[in-house]
């Protein structure tokens, strides 16, 4: 189920298409099996969000990652400055609810403990769909098909996260969550059918592009632990939230299920053929410059890059 940019498909990977180029790895993924779960989500995520601020801030978010994130609080873009023709709020317009997987019931708002049950299925539904893709990928790089999976240990630590997002309206001189790459291996994102806004960015044609919302389908990123583990084969999707002329004055609903590897992971590269015939130069990307440039890249752990990226998000 790799396919390039725009396309959407069937959820299979093709083998075949790993060896050409594959420049960032982006897809709708469809029959993922979560659709009515999904909708009663973004109930629960409305409600949620609807409570008084003073309410929300009784939960803020934690140095482990967890909690209410404010408006203003967030700048996913690191490098964005200032520019005449650009938007002129840089600091993203959302504000945020992070579930971790050690996260309990006794841990969250009221209204998020009363749905918890379905909070837990979700996000293991989307725990278990993201191993099904890191199985998926394994096999098409020819290596165990445990690989990934084995590093992404539920009962490990980790900081796999499940995350509702709010947009409250704005108008086209902000950004609602500035150009960046997710932090770990896939994302699932789930949207709302006329609640577009979501693009990402096409290294070869050097242009954004709008990722149309489908409700029965999920989109699905890749992160940068996949960028270092294929040593720069499989890059991250480059990714932002911008408020479009036909939405900007409305509210954004979206929810975001980041698979991220054990906090121990060596993020070194995978032996795989297709990675020692021709990609073992790793190459900078122009626009990842700021997410990729660490030293000793090489002997980092999944809870050192993770910390790293979050240190220089929050304000
Ligand atoms: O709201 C969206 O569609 C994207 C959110 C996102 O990219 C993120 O939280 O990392
Ligand atoms: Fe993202």
């Amino acid at each position: 189920m790799i396919l390039k940019g725009r396309e959407s498909c069937s959820p299979r990977f093709s083998p075949y298409l790993l060896p050409s180029d594959v420049p960032e790895v982006l897809t709708h993924l469809k029959n993922h099996g979560l659709n009515d779960l999904q909708s009663r989500m973004f109930t629960v995520a409305k409600e949620y969000f609807s409570l008084p601020l003073d309410e929300k801030l009784l939960y803020p978010i934690t140095k482990q990652n967890e909690g209410y994130i404010s408006l203003g609080q967030e700048k996913l873009d690191t490098a964005a400055k200032q520019n005449e023709a650009g938007p002129k709020v840089l600091i993203d317009q959302k504000e945020c609810y992070n579930i971790l997987k050690r996260t309990t019931k006794d841990d969250v708002p009221k209204i998020l403990q009363e749905n918890f049950a379905l909070i837990e299925e979700f996000r293991w539904r989307s725990y278990s769909l993201c191993m099904q893709l890191l199985k998926y990928l394994a096999i098409s790089f020819e290596i165990d098909e445990n690989y990934f999976t084995e590093k992404h240990d539920w009962s490990a630590d980790g900081g796999d996260l499940l995350r509702l997002l709010h947009y409250p309206p704005t108008d086209k001189t902000a950004i609602r969550a500035g150009m960046h790459s997710d932090y770990g291996s896939f994302t699932l994102l789930f949207q709302h059918e006329n609640e577009g806004g979501l693009q990402v960015f096409d290294r070869h044609q050097n242009e954004w592009y709008n990722v149309e919302p489908c409700e029965d389908m999920c989109v699905v990123n890749t992160g940068d632990m996949l960028e270092y583990w294929t040593n720069g084969f499989v890059k991250s999707t480059i990714h932002r939230v911008m408020p479009l002329i036909n939405n900007q004055d409305k509210d954004r609903y979206s929810i975001a299920f980041f698979s991220i590897a054990n906090n121990h992971t060596l993020l070194t590269p995978i032996k795989a053929k297709f990675l020692v015939n021709g990609y073992q130069i790793y190459q900078k990307d122009e626009h990842a410059k700021d997410v990729f440039d660490y030293e000793n890249r090489k002997v980092i752990t999944a809870g050192e890059h993770l910390q790293m990226r979050l240190n220089r998000t929050y304000k």
